[in-house]
C-alpha cells in the first residue's frame, strides 16, 4: 500500500529527530536527570517543550518516548480533521491509531466543538473533556472556534466512552491568595471519576491574583507528567520549573504550550497572571496520591 507523503518536519524541530516519522512531527526522546547539568536553554526547550500544537486547520501530533505519550492539538476551523491512522510497522499500517491506545480529548476553545468516534457524535463546549476507549475506530474533529487538546497512551483494556465537564466535577481547593496560589483543581480522569487503563487528567484554574502551581512541588517516580498552559493573554508568560529539586531550571511559556515533566522532576511554575492548565500522567498507577512533596525550602 502506498504510504502517504512524508511531511518536512517544521523549524525547530529536534536536532535528534533523526528518524522522520509519517505520523509525528516531533519525537522527543526519554532522558537522564544528568543531561540538564549544563544545559543550554534552547536544549532544554528541545527536550521538553511542546509548541506549535495548535494550528489552524491542522491536527498537530507529538510523540513522547516518556510513558509513549502522544501530544497533540486539532483546530479544525471550517473543516473536518480526522485523527491519522498508524503507518508504521507494517503490520500496523491502516490500522486506527486508538487500537492499543486510549485518548483523552479536551476542548480549550470557547466555542462548542464535536468529536465523532465511530459515527458518534459527541459536543464538547469549551472545557469540556471526552475519554475515547482503546480500540475506538474513526475518530474526527470539527467545529469552527473549538480547540482540541489531544492526549493518548498505550492501553491494555477498553473502558466505556465518557464525557466529562467541569459542572459535574467536585474541584478540590488548594492554595490562598496570600500565597499567590488559590486555585481549584478538578480531577476528571481519574477511577473514582472516569475509568482508564493508564491515563489520569485533570485541570487546575487559577483565581485571579494567584499565579504559582503546585508549590511546593512534588515529584512522582512512577509517573511522567504533561502540562499544557493556555488562558494567558498575548504577552502573558509562564515560569516553569523543571529538574531535580535541588537543581531546578525553567522554561518560559506561552499560552497554549506544554511541557513534558520526567518522573524525576518537579514541575511547578509562577505566570504573569492567573491562569489555566490542563495537566496529565500515565504510567506505573492511577493513584493521584502517589507522589512525594518536597519542602520549599529542599529546592535550589
Ligand atoms: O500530580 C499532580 C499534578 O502535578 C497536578 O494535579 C498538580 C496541580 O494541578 C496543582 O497543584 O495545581
Ligand atoms: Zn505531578
Amino acid at each position: 500500500m502506498p504510504r502517504p507523503q512524508s511531511r518536512p518536519f517544521r523549524q525547530g524541530a529536534s536536532q535528534f529527530s533523526f528518524q522522520e516519522n509519517l505520523v509525528f512531527e516531533k519525537t522527543y526522546y526519554a532522558t537522564h536527570p544528568d543531561m540538564m547539568d549544563g544545559v543550554s536553554n534552547e536544549e532544554l526547550r528541545d527536550r521538553y517543550l511542546v509548541g506549535g500544537l495548535f494550528r489552524d486547520g491542522e491536527i498537530v501530533l507529538t510523540y513522547s518516548h516518556g510513558e509513549r505519550f502522544i501530544i497533540g492539538g486539532a483546530v479544525p476551523g471550517a473543516s473536518i480533521l480526522p485523527l491519522p491512522v498508524q503507518t508504521e510497522p507494517d503490520s500496523a499500517a491502516g490500522h486506527s491509531l486508538l487500537e492499543r491506545r486510549e485518548l483523552s480529548v479536551v476542548n480549550i476553545g470557547r466555542a462548542v466543538g464535536v468529536v465523532t468516534v465511530d459515527g458518534e457524535r459527541h459536543e464538547l463546549a469549551s472545557r469540556d473533556a471526552l475519554y475515547v476507549p482503546m480500540g475506538s475506530g474513526t475518530v474526527t474533529f470539527e467545529g469552527e472556534g473549538a480547540r482540541f487538546y489531544l492526549l493518548s497512551v498505550p492501553a491494555h483494556r477498553a473502558f466505556p466512552l465518557r464525557r466529562l465537564t467541569l459542572a459535574d466535577a467536585t474541584p478540590m481547593e488548594r492554595g490562598s491568595l496570600e500565597t499567590s496560589n488559590a486555585r481549584q483543581i478538578y480531577q476528571l480522569i481519574l477511577p473514582h471519576v472516569c475509568q482508564s487503563a493508564s491515563l489520569c487528567l485533570g485541570m487546575t484554574i487559577l483565581e485571579p491574583g494567584s499565579v504559582w502551581n503546585t508549590m511546593p512541588p512534588h515529584v512522582h517516580e512512577r509517573r511522567s507528567e504533561i502540562y499544557l498552559y493556555f488562558d494567558l493573554e498575548g504577552d502573558d508568560r509562564v515560569f516553569h520549573y523543571m529538574g531535580k529539586p535541588e537543581a531546578l531550571r525553567h522554561i518560559v511559556m506561552e499560552n497554549e504550550e506544554a511541557v513534558i515533566s520526567p518522573p524525576w522532576s518537579v514541575h511547578m511554575g509562577s505566570g504573569t497572571r492567573a491562569y489555566s492548565f490542563i495537566w496529565a500522567m500515565a504510567g506505573e498507577n492511577l493513584d493521584y496520591n502517589d507522589m512525594d512533596v518536597k519542602d520549599i525550602c529542599q529546592l535550589r
